[in-house]
């Protein structure tokens, strides 16, 4: 597993914003956009291309266009969501996916909720984007989902990771023959008593849609 932090000062900057807590709704919503469209370009760097040739208004060349079968975008419900425009934006022909997941927040342990994806992903190169990388319990079943229905490249697209989540995912996923890079503009200090990512940024899906229930 290939894990990069994206160093770029905009990357810092909005998300120094992100994590104060004064920042209200709206702004983190559209801030999320922009910052996700910032690892997404670094995140696409290994996006599988093939040669085409083509015709410019003054002589034949040749170039690159995205490989078929594409690329297939899954935000993790809810706060995945938020990240999915800003994804799109440098991939708008991608396929998209959804799985549901939710942390139950006594145990800690993920549990999906709804799921709506191709039934094949063979051969599929999949773009996960879930803000929080925390315990790393619902990111590790997304990917061993999604590999188990064939997807044979993942990157996955996460705000925050927390070192207790990267080294599960080293553990739980270290039989996968399937690469797997985690793409970040931050690795934080640790996990607190409660499983929240330190300094973090809080809970990504209330602040972004409001305080859930259960
Ligand atoms: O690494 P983990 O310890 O599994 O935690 C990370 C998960 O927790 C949050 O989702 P949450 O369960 O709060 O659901 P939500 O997006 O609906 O708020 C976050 O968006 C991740 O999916
Ligand atoms: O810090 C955290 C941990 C899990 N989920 C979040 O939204 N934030
Ligand atoms: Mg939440």
């Amino acid at each position: 597993m290939r894990t990069h932090v994206v160093d770029h000062p905009l990357v810092a900057h909005k998300l120094t914003v992100l994590r104060d807590q004064a920042t209200d709704s709206p702004t983190f919503r559209s801030l999320t956009e922009e910052l996700v469209t910032l690892l997404a370009y670094e995140a696409t760097r290994d996006v599988r291309v093939e040669a085409c040739e083509i015709h410019t208004p003054v002589a034949p060349t040749t170039g690159v266009r995205l490989a078929t079968p594409g690329p297939l975008v899954v935000p993790i419900l809810r706060a995945g969501l938020g990240m999915l425009e800003g994804m799109m934006r440098l991939l708008p022909t991608a396929e998209v996916g959804f799985l549901g997941m939710v942390r139950n927040e006594e145990t800690l342990e993920a549990a999906t909720y709804a799921e709506r994806l191709p039934d094949d992903l063979s051969g599929r190169q999949c773009y996960v984007l879930d803000p929080m990388l925390a315990t790393g319990g619902t990111l590790a079943a997304a990917i061993r989902f999604l590999v188990d229905r064939g997807a044979d490249h993942i990157t996955a697209v996460c705000l925050l990771v927390a070192p207790e989540g990267l080294a599960r995912l080293e553990e739980e996923l270290a039989d996968l023959d399937v690469p797997v890079t985690i793409v970040t503009s931050a690795l934080d200090e640790r996990l607190n008593e409660k499983g929240y990512i330190v300094p973090g940024l809080g809970d990504a899906g209330d602040r972004m849609y409001g305080v859930a229930a259960g």
